[in-house]
């Protein structure tokens, strides 16, 4: 991903960081106040069946102790102790003896009307038979409720079935199985009611919050307007906002963080190496007399998302700090094996020489890979050439011993960038070497009057001591060419020749210097 989608990407979850955690709270918070509010509602309507049962329980009673009078039935004694029971029981107004179905007296003396019994709703599970509205006789223009057990019934005031305390605002309807509305407080719709107690048993029905309960033989409906939970919510908000403006500053803190380190030289590196965005060019390296390409210097460029090159001086520090540059050393490897394979097998002479880095001079690491990478290719370990800078050479032993191991396997192994470190002549003769490469400071200084020119000649006569194969690098003119020839170097690689190509430009590089006069361009 390159720099602006990782940009764009961190933008977008960074908002979507900030509002979905808010924008849930909201909701979390509405729900939650809502929920509360269907317990409250709940409350107040199994309060007013609890009521009703307990009103219906009372009736119960008193017509069961009725019902065992044995005495005359309508005698003075009979409705004397029908008047006392409906003194005494707080939900009854009124009782009444039937015979054949009709009224032969009541709690308040004998009848002379032809009351007939009243034709029930229901029946409970006791035997109770329900007429949840009727006239009575003695309080006309408020319906009662009338229960029957054998003989007697018994009037109720429906209105004590609801008899609850809601708090304001809360309204409560009491009803039948069947839906008739026996009592309500606070005068909920008796449209609304109906509808209610036909659906769900809780919800918001047209802007007003809805709870039912259920008894054995009522329904009671608690509602309020939408509107009286909003207080609610807002203490909801108090509690819960705090918590979403918590969690999108971690949200976002976290998006931050991870492009910043993903935005970071090291995060980059990092993608470039698992997408494998390295490529190889490749630097000829010229036999100084004959001008014929004997061989390359692998070098390293990462081609980054956008088609830019970025040079190796500007990553390879940082890869060697970050330990990723052993990755890259073995995509080099990978890389050279698929671009020049055909190149180094039609032609033995030609060699490449790849730079180790200067933790994998220490250590055998590299060949292994090298020799998996070789296999099945043709391409032979004498082909491969390793350069190791001065710098690889802070353990001496382990670097001794795996460049040992490198020849052995038949690899050429170039000392790198020689006398810009602290070898010295010494360092040299120690070490298992083939060849070395002049750095392009000491050849700069050739044909210059400078206090280093002088050195150059002493480097070429310490690699001839050692029996090393010499390559001069960085030569830019012919002049520096010339006297390297003069002084016995073999080898040459620099702008004079030829500038880091990429593949296809040295295979046809190295046909044309096959016909190409020494040093020519
Ligand atoms: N001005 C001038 N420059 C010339 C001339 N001839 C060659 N050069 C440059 O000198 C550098 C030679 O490579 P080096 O000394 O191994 O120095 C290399 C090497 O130390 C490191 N490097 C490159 N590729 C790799 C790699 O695959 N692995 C590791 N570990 N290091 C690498 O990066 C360094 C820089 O590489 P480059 O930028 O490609 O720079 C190359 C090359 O382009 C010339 O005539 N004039």
């Amino acid at each position: 991903m390159d720099r602006s989608r990782i940009i764009v990407t961190a933008v977008v979850l960074a908002l979507l960081g900030a509002i979905v955690p808010i924008a849930a709270m909201f909701h979390l918070s509405w729900t939650q106040a809502v929920q509360n509010e269907y317990e409250r509602l709940h409350q107040f309507a199994s309060r007013a069946i609890a009521r009703a049962d307990m009103s219906l329980d009372e009736a119960n009673d008193a017509l069961r102790q009725i019902d065992r009078f044995s005495g005359i039935p309508c005698s003075a004694e009979h409705i004397a102790r029908m008047r006392q029971l409906t003194i005494n029981t707080r939900t009854i107004e009124e009782m009444g003896y039937f015979e054949n179905g009709l009224l032969k007296c009541s709690s308040w003396g004998p009848t002379e009307g032809r009351v007939a019994r009243s034709r029930p709703d229901f029946i409970t599970s006791d035997g109770i038979a329900v007429t949840a509205r009727m006239q009575p006789v003695m309080s006309a223009g408020h319906s009662l409720m009338a229960l029957q057990f054998k003989h007697h019934n018994a009037l109720l005031d429906p209105v004590r079935f609801a008899d609850v305390v809601v708090d304001p605002g809360v309204q409560l309807a009491l009803t039948t199985k069947t839906g008739i509305l026996l009592g309500t407080l606070n005068g909920p719709d008796p449209a609304r009611v109906e509808k209610i107690i036909a659906g769900p048993e809780e919800g918001i029905d047209d802007g007003l919050l809805f709870a039912t309960a259920r008894g054995t033989g009522w329904i009671a409906v608690a509602t309020e307007p939408e509107s009286q939970i909003l207080d609610s919510v807002r203490r909801q908000q108090l509690l819960l906002l705090p918590l979403g403006a918590f969690i999108a500053a971690f949200i976002i803190g976290m998006v931050v963080w991870l492009s910043r380190r993903r935005l970071s030289p090291l995060g980059e590196l990092q993608i470039a190496v698992r997408k494998r965005e390295f490529i190889v060019h490749y630097q000829p390296i010229v036999d100084l007399k004959t001008g014929r390409c004997v061989g390359a210097e692998a070098l390293v460029r990462w081609k980054r998302p956008d088609g830019s090159l970025a040079r190796p001086d500007l990553f390879i520090p940082l890869a060697e700090e970050s330990g990723l540059i052993t990755a890259i050393t073995d995509q080099v490897i990978a890389l050279v094996v698929f671009d020049l394979n055909s190149l180094l097998v039609a032609d033995r002479s030609i060699h490449i020489a790849i730079n180790l880095s200067a933790a994998d001079v220490g250590t055998e690491r590299v060949l292994p890979i090298i020799a998996k990478a070789l296999q099945h290719t043709g391409i032979q370990p004498q082909q491969i050439w390793l350069e190791a800078t001065e710098r690889g050479f802070v353990d001496i032993e382990a670097a001794r011993s795996a460049l040992a191991r490198a020849r052995e396997l038949g690899h050429a192994v170039a000392i790198d960038d020689f006398g810009t470190g602290y070898s010295s002549l010494s360092h040299l003769e120690g070490l298992p070497l083939d060849a070395l490469k002049i750095d392009k400071a000491f050849i700069d200084t050739i044909s210059t009057n400078s206090a280093t020119s002088s050195v150059t000649p002493h480097i070429i006569d310490m690699a001839k001591t050692l029996k090393l194969t010499i390559v001069a690098e960085g030569v830019e003119t012919q002049a520096q060419a010339d006297y390297l020839v003069e002084r016995g170097v073999e080898y040459g690689q620099g702008w004079l020749f030829a500038k880091p190509m990429p593949a296809a430009e040295f295979i046809a590089y190295c046909r044309r210097a096959e016909i190409r006069p020494p040093g020519g361009r």
